[in-house]
């Protein structure tokens, strides 16, 4: 598992946010513009050759595998391959995560890209939204990896603006227990209720590292 400190300030953090985020939003836009254009065949194939010439200019140079959740030397996480939240993912809607004590919310909207039945959000991607703000409500701070995600689809949930909040139901050791929501304008879609376990590499006194 990589979680790596990088030796940056908060300048450089600031300029590679700047940098890398209007990149994913513009990729994220051609995906919207993907699925729902309906210009015709030439435009389609011109644009199709540009976005590998793209593509293969910024594969010039690139890490291998994943980009992992880095940390800054004075504790700022940059989680920025995060499929939920990470900054420079155009897979991610993304999400900002707001706390209040012992729970989370974060507002949204999900488009075309985010589609399973018709008009209306993936259960795939509920799922994926709930785990990630249960999970962020579980624990400020350690990393708590989901053990158990119950989900109840209550309504089919329109694309559009969203809304997903949770709470710390209990506590018990290693388990903390969340439950949670996704919401539209017309109330709750999807309740949620999670068992997220602090993993053994974690725990106060443990030697073992992250596998
Ligand atoms: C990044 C920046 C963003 C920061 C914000 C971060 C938010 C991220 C949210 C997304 C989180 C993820 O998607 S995480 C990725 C998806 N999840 C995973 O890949 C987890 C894969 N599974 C595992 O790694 C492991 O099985 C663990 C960690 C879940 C548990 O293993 P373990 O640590 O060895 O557990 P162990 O000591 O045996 O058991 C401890 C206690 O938990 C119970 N327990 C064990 N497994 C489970 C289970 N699946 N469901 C319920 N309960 C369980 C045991 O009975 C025991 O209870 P008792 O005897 O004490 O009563």
């Amino acid at each position: 598992m990589r979680f790596t400190a990088e030796d940056i300030d908060g300048h450089e953090v600031a300029r590679r946010e700047a940098l890398y985020g209007p990149l994913a939003e513009a990729v994220r836009e051609l995906v919207d513009a993907t699925i729902r254009t309906e210009v015709d065949a030439a435009a389609v194939q011109e644009v199709e050759a540009t976005v590998r010439a793209a593509t293969a200019r910024l594969r010039d140079r690139q890490i291998d595998g994943a980009f992992g959740v880095r940390y800054t030397e004075d504790g700022r996480i940059m989680p920025w391959g995060n499929v939920v939240i990470g900054l420079r993912n155009p897979i991610a809607p993304p999400l900002t995560v707001h706390r209040e004590r012992d729970r989370c919310w974060s507002e949204f909207t999900l488009g075309a890209a985010y589609e399973g039945p018709p008009g209306h959000v993936h259960g795939g991607i509920c799922a994926l939204v709930l785990d990630h703000v249960l999970g962020s409500a579980s624990s400020p701070e350690k990393p708590n990896f989901t053990g158990t995600l119950t989900l109840r689809y209550r309504r089919a949930t329109p694309l559009g603006p969203l809304r997903a909040e949770a709470r710390i139901d209990r506590v018990d050791g290693v388990k903390t227990y969340v439950v949670g929501a996704l919401s539209d304008s017309d109330g709750v879609t999807v309740e949620a209720e999670g068992v997220f376990i602090l993993p053994v590499w974690a725990r106060e006194g443990s030697t073992t590292t992250p596998t």
